[in-house]
């Protein structure tokens, strides 16, 4: 499912290669002195690595590890930290995603709420689809009797540049089914912001 250093797209990276040298050069950089002559084919790979979310299928991620259990309370998988690329600059967004569902039938393995988590981060995103995202994926494939995505995050584009703002963080949500019911959605809110670890 992910790509590995030896599985790169040969002649993608020979591409971006390319296009980070004139990128470094427009920048006023001189892309062959010493130190940075392979800084353009790392960047080639470090934005394949990043962008690799495009080829997999979350879909799938999830229904191969599906199984059947009656437990229907609800699930909280909290504290997933993500690094994601804002559509808007490209630069790096990155924070905390907090899932919960409540079974209806089968529960999934728990390491691949993480896992679509990542494939949706490592394309380019805005928060609110990224959070949309999540859900909708756990909704279609699981079918459980409710699901809860809250992202918190903080944008680079809003600290390195433009606005310049260290502190602020967004949150995005988003609750289907059960959690529309005011009380399933406190509980869940109650064990996010919960110490326990
Ligand atoms: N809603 C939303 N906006 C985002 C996200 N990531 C970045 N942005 C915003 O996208 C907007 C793009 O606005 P523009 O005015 O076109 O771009 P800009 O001139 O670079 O804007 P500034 O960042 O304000 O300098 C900015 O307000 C960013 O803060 C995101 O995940 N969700
Ligand atoms: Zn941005």
């Amino acid at each position: 499912m992910y790509k590995f250093f030896e599985e790169y797209d040969e002649k993608v990276t020979e591409e971006l290669t390319g296009n980070f040298k004139n990128i470094i050069t427009q920048l006023g950089e001189n892309p062959t002195r010493e130190g940075i002559t392979d800084t353009p084919e790392r960047a080639a790979k470090a934005m394949q690595f990043l962008m690799q979310g495009y080829d997999c299928n979350p879909e799938e991620i999830l229904r191969k590890a599906m199984f059947k259990e009656s437990y229907s309370e609800m699930v909280v998988v909290k504290d997933i930290e993500l690094y994601s690329l804002c559509e808007h600059h490209m630069l790096p967004f990155f924070g905390k995603a907090h899932i919960a569902y409540i079974p209806n039938g089968y529960i999934v393995g728990l390491s691949k709420l993480p896992r679509i988590v990542d494939v949706f981060s490592r394309r380019m995103q805005v928060q609110e689809r990224l959070t949309d995202d999540i859900l909708e994926c756990i909704n279609k494939t699981i079918k459980p009797l409710g699901v809860a995505v809250v992202i918190e995050a903080q944008h680079m584009c809003m600290m390195m540049r433009g606005v310049q703002k260290q502190n602020s963080v967004t949150t995005t949500s988003g609750f289907r089914g059960q959690f529309e019911k005011i009380e399933t959605r406190n509980e869940f809110l109650k064990l996010i912001t919960s110490d326990l670890k």
